[in-house]
């Protein structure tokens, strides 16, 4: 039950969406009924901006506060803005690029590597589809472990460049991640010791990584439809690369009344995203929140985005950190596996979290 491989997560869990693939977007000259919404996107306002303190932390991740500015930052939004991560400007550039010629080419070929309705990789719609009551204008691409199966599928000529890109790019993802998940659980006190499986040089070696690429082409009617419905990630942390040529991503800020609703994250440029996912806050027994965020098109441009969805191994059994409980702190989650989280969520979605709970959160 708490093993199993991570590309096998779904496969008691096959999704049916009315329509298995996405449109051929470019051809679109209106916005089709399937991907007109009618409630939910408008539940909340959407800010393009709030006040300088009210705009998702951008952390130098080289400021020699840098653990308290990351600790404050995943209790308070759950989501900051990493610059100065080490990671090379080109091979960000070059993952986007593939990311592009992916999404660029024809759809019979986009086809050829189409994620099956229980499978774990592939071209697709979002998995999220499924609970959503109308198609998203976006399409996407998920793999974990190499791409070249599939990379071969798509570019039967020249996959090995774009496979070396994509394998390079995850492996430096993994090494970011490791940095980050030390300076949030750092600054909550834990310390290698603390996590067994962390590995026995504590650098997470067996952690899991999925990429998901996303795009979001430019939409006849951009009010009327979402590219990426509300959700948190599943994953322990998320690095995300949003391309510079447009917004799109918005973080869901709970606030007072009228401060309540979805504000824009501008993509900074060199800097990537970081979500807290819903693994980390379990980790955290609760004191990190996990995201609610969501992505909006727009009329002209294209829009890409790449995410590292970063958990624990695949058979680790994680609970809440013990040195973070007390008898004043129960554990708000039972151990568990990725996998078995995965299952979870596809059942149930953006309630999964709250159907694994314990006990209440304290205030
Ligand atoms: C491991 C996974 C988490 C994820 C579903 C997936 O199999 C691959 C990508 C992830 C993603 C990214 C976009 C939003 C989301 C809800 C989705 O449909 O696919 C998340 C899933 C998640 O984090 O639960
Ligand atoms: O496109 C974006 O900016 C968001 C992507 C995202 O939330 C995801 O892949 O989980
Ligand atoms: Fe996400």
């Amino acid at each position: 039950m708490s093993s199993g491989k991570l590309s096998d997560a779904f496969k008691s869990h096959p999704i049916f969406l009315h329509k298995q693939q996405p449109d051929d977007f470019s051809s679109l000259q209106e916005l089709p009924k399937s991907y007109a919404w009618t409630s939910q996107l408008n539940e909340y306002p959407s800010f393009e901006s709030l006040s300088c303190s009210e705009s998702v932390p951008v952390i130098d991740l080289t400021d020699p506060n840098v653990v308290e500015l990351v600790g404050h930052a995943c209790k308070t939004w759950g989501m900051f803005q990493a610059t100065n991560h080490g990671v090379p400007q080109k091979l960000v550039d070059d993952m986007e690029s593939t990311v592009r010629s992916l999404f660029s080419l024809p759809p019979q070929q986009k086809l050829k590597a189409a994620r099956l309705p229980d499978g774990f990789s592939g071209y697709g719609f979002h998995r999220i589809s499924a609970f959503c009551e109308k198609l998203m204008w976006s399409e996407s691409f998920t793999t974990v472990g190499s791409p070249l199966e599939h990379f071969r599928q798509l570019w039967p000529q020249d996959y090995t460049k774009f496979c070396c890109i994509a394998e390079e790019y995850e492996r430096e993802m993994i090494r970011l991640a490791a940095k980050l998940m030390w300076l949030m659980l750092g600054s909550l006190g834990i310390s290698k010791e603390d996590i067994k499986w962390a590995g026995p040089r504590g650098e997470f070696e067996d952690a899991s990584a999925v990429l998901q690429f996303n795009s979001y082409p430019a939409c006849p009617d951009p009010d009327r439809t979402i590219g990426l419905a509300q959700h948190t990630d599943s994953s322990l942390i998320s690095i995300v690369h949003q391309s510079s040529n447009a917004s799109g991503l918005q973080v869901f800020r709970q606030g007072e009344e009228e401060g309540r609703g979805w504000l824009m994250v501008p993509p900074v440029p060199g800097a990537f995203v970081i979500n807290v996912g819903d693994f980390m806050h379990m980790l955290s027994n609760g004191l990190y929140q996990n995201v609610f965020h969501r992505a909006v098109v727009n009329r002209s441009q294209h829009r890409v985005s790449v995410a590292c969805l970063y958990g624990p191994p695949e058979n680790a059994q994680v609970s809440p950190l013990s040195k973070l409980l007390g008898p004043s702190c129960p554990p708000l989650y039972p151990p568990l596996t990725w996998n078995e989280y995965l299952g979870t969520k596809a059942k149930l979605h953006n309630k999964a979290l709250e159907s694994l709970r314990l006990c209440a959160p304290p205030n």
